[in-house]
């Protein structure tokens, strides 16, 4: 199988703090790739790396391209969306508003958002910062799609959401990922084992795992030796 993003020992220094250390992994041209690791362990960092965000050394390449030098404008205009971990909708800016920021002509109009986001047609006139937590991670992510990408990166969207919501971002993001490959920081090991491929997981800077992504998710034993959880067993049936 092909990749479309390959990071080759991806180092990170902030100041005296290194915090990526050799990152090596390549993310396959389908499906989702989820990227795991306890807390502070560089997994944000990583997506940041690869966006030109954080200061890095190494390779990192977009399908053929060298993009390790690329600041972070070009790269996103290369083919790589970024769905940050805070969300960063306008507050003040209405659903259509936020929509038309990336700068084409259609909003909540466009075929992608009626088919994925339909809870977001009616509310286009409605502020983003009255909306839930989940509409407005709905609305990040629906401005991303708008646009044509190689790659999405998207951290942990399901974070502080309720659980009805959390599937709601699983399923989207499932319909995304037929499309478009995605690589997802993401704590939620049920989501994972539901939509994820293949998994990376990183310690202290470091690759320390690479594989399938149910087997992983599936055995207590290693998560637990991995990430300090497991899944309970009621989630794995
Ligand atoms: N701009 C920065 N300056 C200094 N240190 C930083 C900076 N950004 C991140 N770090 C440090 O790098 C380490 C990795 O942070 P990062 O946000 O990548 O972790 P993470 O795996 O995404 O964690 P979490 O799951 O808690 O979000 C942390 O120790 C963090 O404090």
């Amino acid at each position: 199988m092909s990749s479309v993003l390959t990071l080759d020992d991806v180092h990170v220094r902030y100041g005296g703090a290194h915090v990526l250390q050799g990152v090596s992994f390549e993310v396959p041209d389908t499906g989702v790739t989820a990227l795991l690791g306890r807390n502070g362990v560089g997994k944000t960092t990583t997506l940041k790396a690869v966006l030109g965000l954080a200061p890095r050394t190494g390779g990192i390449r977009l399908r053929d391209r060298d993009i390790t030098g690329e600041p972070v404008h070009r790269v996103v205009a290369g083919g790589i969306g970024y769905v940050p971990e805070d969300r960063e909708v306008f507050g003040g800016l209405t659903v259509e508003e936020n929509l038309r920021l990336v700068g084409r002509t259609s909003g909540v109009d466009a075929p992608i958002v009626e088919e994925l986001f339909p809870d977001l047609v009616g509310r286009r006139s409605q502020r983003a910062g009255t909306l839930s937590g989940g509409q407005q991670q709905m609305v990040a992510l629906a401005r991303v799609l708008l646009r044509d990408n190689d790659l999405l990166l998207v951290d942990e969207p399901t974070k502080g959401l309720a659980p009805k919501l959390v599937t709601e971002v699983a399923d989207v993001l499932a319909r995304v990922a037929r499309t478009t490959p995605v690589l997802l920081v993401e704590q939620n090991l049920a989501l994972v084992r539901r939509i994820a491929d293949t998994v990376v997981v990183l310690d202290a800077g470091k690759v320390v795992h690479r594989g399938e992504a149910r087997a992983l998710v599936e055995d207590p034993a290693l998560t637990t030796e991995l990430l300090g959880v497991s899944m309970r067993r009621e989630e794995v049936a």
